[in-house]
């Protein structure tokens, strides 16, 4: 049994510029910052790593009875045998991640929580918090890029691949991806992004992995799932078109899509898949009829919510690992279109559209799939998206689709605009 300290009081700080000041000292980050609810929790440090949270142990001291918060970062395919690039290779293969520090904003307050295998030291914390009382409100920068684009042809052979399983009646969709090598003008931070993403326009859960100088970041709308004790939800996300330029533009474009036949199908491969899975899991499960629409900063999504109150004794850890990957990220049905993916793409995704989230001592948590994102070293970066062919796609504006997707990890670069 592993025993393990957490220490947790009250910080009256912004908890993103503590983050920022703290940061310096520690080459193990992990961010979960949703920037609509609050449920916000940025960790340094490692104190320990563990498979599962079965035979942990936890003591509580400070004043406000909270759980050690973990942080788990999940391939998209991880048993893929085909090589990573050499950046997402630098990470290890491990389960759940205890920092030393996490600092916490949820809906009762912001906290400063301090994790040990030992006692925590009571000065210990008192110095954290006089570094946080010191904190100066963080500034944004822009970096500007290039970006190496990523061969056409090679695209139109892929979808042309998709397509002709499609076709065969190998798989009904296959989710596609590209990638494409950024190349700043100067090294960047992972604080530089993660601070342009969470005061940036980009909607939706800001993520940050970073192990020794190698960083994954970006800002995905898509939840895979949260579990609040008995309670859970999902996200069917799934058929794109784009943001419009003003607000009579987005609802013309919006209306199109939720009647538009071959959208309404590929979300439909997702809902049907959540569906079977929460009802394998769950029971009351709550799966309106018909889709709703996502509105974001760049494009917008057919959308359908999730919800079931779970069969007593299921964890989130396996929720997470039934429900991934959806048909939103792989395609349908899944272990095909998992082996249509490893043959077509040219690289193994890494943790792009793996499930990346929190969970606590108790066992609640959320996780989200990590889309809009990019794997970052120095002054280079591989940025990856992806989109659903079906029967009718068309490649070339599947192209633009990625483009359009492209653009919230891009937003990363830019210090400017305001929210
Ligand atoms: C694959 C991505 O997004 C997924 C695919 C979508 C689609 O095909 O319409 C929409 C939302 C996401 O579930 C991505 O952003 O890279």
């Amino acid at each position: 049994m592993t025993k393990i300290y957490t220490y947790t009081q009250p910080v009256d700080a912004d908890i993103v510029d503590a983050f920022c000041v703290l940061q310096k000292g520690f080459t193990d980050q992990f961010v979960f910052y949703d920037k609509t609810r609050k449920a916000r929790f940025m960790g340094l440090g490692r104190c320990i790593a563990l498979s599962s949270l079965r035979d942990v142990e936890y003591v509580v001291q400070g004043e406000t009875g909270k759980p050690p918060i973990l942080f788990s970062f999940n391939r998209f395919d991880a048993e893929n045998p085909s090589p990573a690039d050499e950046l997402f290779a630098s990470f290890p293969r491990l389960s759940l991640m205890l920092p030393e520090v996490v600092l916490i904003e949820d809906e009762t307050g912001k906290y400063l929580q301090i994790n040990s295998l030992g006692p925590v030291y009571a000065g210990r914390v008192a110095r954290f918090s006089r570094h946080i009382r010191e904190a100066k409100p963080r500034t944004r920068v822009t970096i500007p890029f290039e970006l190496e684009r990523d061969s056409r042809e090679a695209w139109d052979e892929a979808v042309a691949a998709g397509l002709s399983a499609i076709e065969g009646g190998r798989v009904d969709k296959v989710v596609l991806s590209r990638r494409q090598k950024l190349v700043a003008a100067h090294p960047f931070s992972s604080k530089d992004l993660l601070v342009n993403l969470i005061d940036g326009p980009a909607r939706g859960t800001v993520l940050l992995y970073r192990y020794g100088d190698v960083f994954f970041c970006g800002c995905t709308p898509e939840l895979l799932v949260r579990k609040n004790d008995a309670a859970v939800e999902s996200m069917c996300l799934a058929g794109t078109c784009a943001a419009g330029t003003d607000e009579a533009q987005r609802s013309r474009l919006a209306e199109e899509l939720l009647h538009d036949q071959k959208n309404l199908q590929e979300h439909a491969y997702v809902v049907d898949f959540i569906r079977e899975v929460f009802r394998r899991n769950c029971h009351d499960v709550e799966i309106p009829d018909h889709p709703g629409i996502l509105p974001l900063q760049h494009v917008q999504h057919l959308y359908t919510p999730a919800s079931a109150q779970v069969l007593e004794g299921k964890t989130l850890m396996g929720l997470m690992s039934e429900l991934h990957p959806t048909p939103a990220l792989s395609g349908t049905p899944v272990g095909e279109a998992l082996m249509l993916i490893r043959q077509v793409e040219a690289y193994n995704r890494g943790f792009f559209g793996g499930a990346a989230g929190y969970v606590d001592g108790d066992g609640n948590g959320e996780f989200a799939v990590a889309l809009r994102t990019g794997v970052f070293d120095g002054e280079i970066g591989w940025l990856y998206a992806g989109c659903g062919i079906v029967d009718g796609s068309v490649a070339a504006d599947e192209y633009d689709e990625i483009d359009m997707k492209l653009k919230t990890i891009l937003s990363a670069f830019d210090g400017e605009c305001d929210a």
